[in-house]
């Protein structure tokens, strides 16, 4: 669809992360992959509907499933998780290194193979300290450390 066929409401932006077009509701701030087809929803009280984001997941001893493609036994304390996890942000906010880069080197969660990526989901999906993280950050905002009990995330909405 030629961008000046766009229904109402919406623009055509580029994602820096993955070089992908995405499209963005000027309303809601929302932003999704797909060629939206009818005018973008006004905004709502209730916020978004549904994110797309990526997370850095770093286990430790205590997680809820202490192994992943990185390592059959995590053996490291929450406290030595948490310093990693402050170790990555650092470096993506210094803009040494992209998210996608470290997620894939570093994350204890499938998602890793993706570049952290999760894919879209609704409230319910997942666990509630990270989907509260994830439905409260702006298009394109790094989180803070999030805990769940798998382990110390950062998260990233997707532009
Ligand atoms: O649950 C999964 C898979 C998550 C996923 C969803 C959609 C696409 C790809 C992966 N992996 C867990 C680690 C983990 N725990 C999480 C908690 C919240 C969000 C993502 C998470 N990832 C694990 O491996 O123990």
């Amino acid at each position: 669809m030629a961008d000046e066929q766009l229904p109402a409401g919406w623009e055509k932006r580029l994602s820096r992360s993955t070089g992908q077009y995405y499209y963005l509701n000027v309303h809601t701030k929302e932003s999704q992959w797909d060629v939206p087809e009818k005018p973008a929803e006004p905004a709502t009280s209730s916020g978004p509907e549904r994110v797309q984001c990526s997370h850095l997941l770093v286990k430790h001893k205590d997680s809820r499933r202490p192994s992943s493609w990185r390592e059959d036994n995590i053996s490291r304390t929450k406290e030595d998780a948490l310093e990693l996890v402050k170790s990555y942000r650092e470096q993506i906010v210094q803009g040494k290194v992209s998210f996608a880069e470290l997620a894939q080197k570093y994350s204890d969660c499938s998602s890793a193979r993706r570049g952290g990526d999760l894919g879209p989901f609704n409230r319910g999906a997942m666990q509630k300290p990270f989907e509260d993280c994830a439905f409260s950050l702006k298009v394109g905002e790094l989180s803070d450390p999030v805990f769940t009990d798998s382990g110390v995330h950062i998260i990233l909405l997707a532009a």
